[in-house]
């Protein structure tokens, strides 16, 4: 395992990490998984859940809030990642009605026509019907009129000398004519409840007559920052460090479909941790350190003294494994994050991200695995979690993947799952993708 002292003693103070992971998960040296951490006692190893079993509790703990959810209805501009919470069926027929699909003119029966003067536009009102004979310039989009049998393209058509015109290509029976419903009929599904709304499903709306959509409301999370040692600005001094974690997990809860009601900074004040534990209206609180067993730890004395029932106490990987999952009400989560910024970032894979998905209501991503280009050690007994930049058909596992360490995750575009025993060269590993590495910062982001 990469954690811990690696010395089996007791750490100082917080119960911090040290001389932890300086190195590659592809070779045995400092991050090499080792066995004598305090965490990984027998005794730990038999109360910590196994890493797949965490993420399915995690969902299945948000499946029954979900489904009692009121939808909300958001205007078009603010839908944008959300999920459809009904039906998208369409308020209208699309097209509307018998649509021009070109610029030319809108003819009835065979050539030659007499061109009528005045041309329709898109938009423009009911146009006269067509006697047979007759034509009249129209352009894409515009309404055909009544008995009119085909469009002529404007490149297809020749005007004589006394201003008649001829096609100059054989025509079709309706060709370029959208008739109204080709796309749907007032009334027909477009789109499942459950659908993500994405730019695209924003453009169909408006088009079949949405102003505003039943979606299922963002998670809200409050996200609580424990730790006396950090600093919100500045380089670090005098032993303090500087908050990673208060900038970082926003974000990317947000990529994960949540509303970010509120970040507290509370160092190590059991006080005001119960407090704000207590006070909170958000579905999901996620604290962040404090979740091992130092004088100062006090997420797990805080969750008892609340009542609250620990649905994962500690999970089987690495990094990450003090991280936990509390029960606060019926409708209520604590997904408590290691304070290493790494592990914090395994926590919050393993059972943030399952949780906001099921309360989002969003699919699941399809699982997809790759082989790795170098081996990745494993852990005797734990699921590891290692950063890995994908080139090509591979994984390429990253250095600097120790649970204190950004430096490797800031550079790679997925985490590979390793399991215990680790995986050889060319064996494949499965990826956890991070939100934004597929689809941009923008997209994921608003
Ligand atoms: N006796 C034991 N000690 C420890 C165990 C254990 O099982 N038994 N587990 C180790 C592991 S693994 C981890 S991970 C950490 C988890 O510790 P906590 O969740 O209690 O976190 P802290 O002690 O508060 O902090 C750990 C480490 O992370 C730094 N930190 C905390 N918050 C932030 C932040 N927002 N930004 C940047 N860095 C942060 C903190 O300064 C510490 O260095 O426990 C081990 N100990
Ligand atoms: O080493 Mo701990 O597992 O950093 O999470």
């Amino acid at each position: 395992m990469k954690d811990g002292n690696g010395t089996g003693r007791p750490t100082g103070g917080r119960g911090r990490a040290q001389g932890e992971g300086h190195g590659s998960g592809t070779r045995p040296g400092p991050s090499a998984p080792e066995t004598g951490h305090p965490g990984g006692t027998a005794e730990h190893r038999h109360a910590a859940t196994p890493w797949p079993e965490a993420r399915t509790i995690a969902a299945r703990a948000a499946r029954s809030v979900a489904a009692r959810r009121a939808p909300l209805s958001v205007t078009l501009g603010d839908a944008l990642g959300l999920v459809l919470a009904a039906p998208l069926t369409a308020l209208t027929d699309l097209p509307s009605f018998d649509t021009s699909a070109m610029d030319g003119w809108a003819v009835a029966g065979p050539g030659p026509w007499r061109v009528r003067e005045e041309g329709l536009l898109a938009g423009s009102a009911a146009p006269a019907p067509l006697a047979d004979g007759e034509a009249v310039r129209i352009a894409t989009g515009a309404r055909i009129p009544a008995d009119t049998t085909a469009v002529l393209r404007s490149e297809h058509g020749r005007t004589d000398d006394n201003g008649r015109l001829h096609p100059t290509r054989e025509m079709q029976h309706g060709q370029d004519i959208r008739p109204r419903g080709q796309e749907c009929r007032s009334g027909d599904q477009l789109l499942r409840a459950g659908a993500m709304v994405t730019p695209a499903v924003l453009g169909l709306a408006a088009a079949a007559g949405y102003d505003t959509l039943a979606t299922v409301p963002r998670p809200r999370v409050e996200v609580l920052v424990l730790g006396d040692e950090l600093l919100a600005e500045g380089r670090p001094h005098d032993g303090l460090i500087r908050d990673a974690l208060g900038p970082m997990l926003p974000p990317w809860l947000r990529a994960l479909g949540a509303e970010v009601t509120a970040v507290r900074r509370l160092g190590d004040d059991a006080k005001a941790l119960h407090k704000a534990v207590t006070t909170s209206a958000a579905d999901l609180i996620v604290t962040t350190g404090g979740t091992a067993s130092g004088p100062v730890d006090h997420v797990h004395p805080t969750l008892r003294r609340i009542d609250a029932e620990l649905l994962v106490d500690g999970v089987k990987v690495r990094p990450g494994h003090p991280m936990l999952l509390a029960r606060i009400r019926d409708d209520q989560h604590l997904v408590g994050l290691p304070g290493n910024p790494l592990a914090a970032v395994s926590g919050l894979l393993t059972l943030a991200e399952p949780l906001l998905r099921a309360l989002a209501a969003r699919p699941a991503p399809e699982s997809y695995a790759l082989p790795l280009r170098q081996a990745a050690h494993g852990h005797p007994y734990d699921t590891r979690l290692i950063p890995v930049v994908l080139r090509g058909d591979h994984a390429v596992p990253l250095h600097y993947n120790g649970p204190a360490m950004l430096r490797g995750i800031a550079a790679a575009d997925a985490l590979a799952v390793v399991p215990p025993g680790g995986t050889r060269a060319g064996q494949q590993a499965e990826l956890l993708d991070l939100p934004w590495a597929a689809a941009g910062i923008d997209a994921c982001f608003t």
